[in-house]
């Protein structure tokens, strides 16, 4: 049973310039315990997904023109302001890219933490706060936890912050953990720590993950299932091993074939042609058809469906890929361009 269930997911930001189709038919189901990793380019929809499960993207502009997001069961767009309050940080927590934006620096660590406490468990005494506070910094391998209770936020180096958002993040004990790019703000060593932080914590509270990030590196560190996102939809939804060793959409393929390879020095990096679309004006059909070597006729005309590739698990939306597998069965009646 998912613990987790995104349906045929539909948002449009409206501005000056017009009509942004940010979310184009988003399908997902994560089950308990999974870690799941979502990557893409810049501006492919990852962070307003991710602020859809907690209902956090600004409305207006956003508007949800379509689909359904379930989680254990309760209809998350139909919630009113009450219930929304209850999910936020006790059944879904989030951690948010840039540390310095969401700790307030005028109050101390200790402040922060209570203040956070205090809205999962108005009752609880002064003493009972600190305790908690300490254990959950703690929780997240900050040293000497009840003398950093008195430290302000620009005491804290970027790494100590980001942990301490982490321990906010979990002080309502939520079951599904949001990390949205938790380490592109931090240098490359303390990334390592942090990550292997977030790996450790679902391990030891049995937490289902979504960690966004735009770096395939990220991501296989962390996550055995990785979803590719590109211009708002999903294009690929694989177990990480079978993805690295045998991506199917021509997009993974291209942003795989992007990444350095130290094993392998006479390996040229190359990049995808093209620019991602505007948003306002997005291409018919599989938005990627512009940019793809395999496109098709087809391609133009209608958007490829995400279905199960070489195995049951291994999801792809390509009408090439498609093809290639079973012709006959799919009927299509594109010829390579
Ligand atoms: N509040 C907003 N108002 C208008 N448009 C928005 C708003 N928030 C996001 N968008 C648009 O939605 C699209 C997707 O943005 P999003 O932040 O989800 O991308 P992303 O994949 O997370 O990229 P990045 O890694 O750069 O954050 C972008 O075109 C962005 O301009």
């Amino acid at each position: 049973m998912s613990l987790l269930e995104i349906r045929d997911l539909r948002l449009v930001f409206d501005g000056f310039e017009g009509r942004a189709h940010v979310l184009d038919g988003i399908d997902l189901s994560v089950a308990t315990g999974e870690a799941v990793g979502i990557v893409g380019e810049t501006g492919c929809g990852k962070s307003v997904l991710a602020r859809s499960l907690l209902r956090l993207n600004p409305s207006p502009p956003a508007r949800v023109t379509g689909g359904a997001i379930r989680f254990d069961g309760a209809d998350i767009l139909g919630m009113d302001q009450a219930a929304l309050r209850r999910m936020r940080g006790r059944d879904i927590g989030m951690v948010f890219q840039d540390p310095v934006t969401y700790l307030n620096p005028v109050f101390t660590i200790g402040q922060q933490m209570a203040e956070v406490l205090r809205a999962h468990e108005p009752g609880l005494s002064r003493r009972a706060l600190r305790a908690r506070s300490v254990a959950l910094l703690e929780s997240v391998r900050l040293a000497e936890a009840e003398a950093l209770l008195s430290r302000y936020p620009h005491e804290l180096s970027g790494g100590m912050r980001q942990r301490v958002l982490i321990a906010q993040a979990l002080a309502g004990n939520p079951r599904l953990l949001i990390a949205d790019e938790p380490t592109t703000a931090l240098d490359v060593t303390i990334q390592r720590q942090v990550l292997a932080l977030i790996a450790d914590l679902v391990r030891r509270l049995g937490l289902t993950l979504m960690l966004i990030s735009h770096d395939l590196g990220v991501i296989g560190a962390v996550c055995r299932r990785i979803v590719v996102m590109y211009s708002g939809a999903i294009v690929e939804d694989a177990p990480a091993e079978a993805l690295f060793r045998a991506p199917q959409h021509p997009y993974t393929r291209g942003l795989l074939a992007a990444i350095p390879d130290l094993n392998r020095p006479e390996h040229m990096p190359t990049s995808i042609p093209g620019s991602i679309p505007d948003l306002r004006h997005p291409p018919s059909g599989c938005r990627f058809h512009p940019r793809c070597p395999l496109a098709m006729p087809v391609c133009a005309r209608e958007k490829p469906p995400l279905i199960p590739a070489d195995a049951a698990q291994h999801l792809v939306a390509c009408h090439a890929v498609a093809q290639s597998m079973a012709p006959a069965e799919f009927g299509l009646s594109g010829t390579p361009a």
